[in-house]
């Protein structure tokens, strides 16, 4: 385990330890943001999510700061070029997302618990980007959602919102991703919703004696 000297800009409370950024990744359909969103729910816990950065517009009732951070597509370059970014990408290939160093930085900073749903690719960036951030460093903590294929499939056919082609496209790509967990620090084999969360809770409370 790396040295977790607290970085200067930690003002951890002493008596609940360091914050936590938990980011979740996994494959399509592998139940992240139900786990996001029951972790979130659960108040007493103090996880917030990370609000990420788009040049999309906003959908109605979608506010600024709160849903994303809406940037104008030149905004977007200009932070991107200047560093800002912990990891963005382009998708559907004209728009972009990506999440700021401050969206991340400045919450822990104060002591708030963080949670973050990313693609495979972004946990790489996460991760780099920890020589850089001493608070990131000392903070992330990252868990792969594992899901057997029959399930995948089971899932994506449950949600009725793909064809066979792209049931077929989401499957590969999934087998692609399964690739990538040993890079993780923890792993959830996905069951039942309620032993998804049990494990999601399991893995907070050893997180957080470690980094005590
Ligand atoms: N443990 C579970 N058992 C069965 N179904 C689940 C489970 N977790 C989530 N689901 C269902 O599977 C579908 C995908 O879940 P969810 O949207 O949370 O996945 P995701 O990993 O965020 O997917 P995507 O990356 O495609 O956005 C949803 O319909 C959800 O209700």
């Amino acid at each position: 385990m790396p040295n977790l000297t607290a970085p200067s800009e930690v003002t951890p409370n002493a008596a609940s330890g360091s914050p936590l950024f938990l980011v979740l990744a996994g494959p399509t359909a592998s139940g992240k943001s139900t786990l996001c969103e029951r972790l979130v729910a659960d108040a007493a816990l103090g996880f917030a999510r990370v609000v990420t950065t788009t040049t999309r517009a906003p959908r109605p009732g979608e506010v600024d700061g709160v849903h994303y951070h809406f940037l104008s597509p030149a905004a977007f370059e200009e932070k991107q070029r200047a560093g800002e970014f912990l990891e963005w990408a382009w998708v559907h290939g004209d728009r972009r997302y990506g999440t700021l160093a401050s969206s991340v930085i400045e919450p822990l900073a104060r002591g708030q618990a963080l949670v973050a749903n990313v693609d495979v690719q972004g946990v790489a960036s996460f991760r780099e980007a920890r020589a850089q951030y001493p608070l990131l460093a000392q903070s992330l903590v990252t868990v792969f959602i594992e899901i057997a294929p029959e399930q995948l499939q089971a899932r994506i056919r449950a949600r009725g919102t793909d064809d066979e082609a792209e049931i077929a496209r989401r499957v590969a790509t999934a087998e692609r991703e399964m690739a990538e967990a040993a890079k993780f620090e923890y792993r959830i084999k996905s069951g039942s919703r309620d032993q998804d969360y049990a494990a999601l809770l399991a893995i907070i409370a050893q997180a957080k004696s470690r980094l005590r």
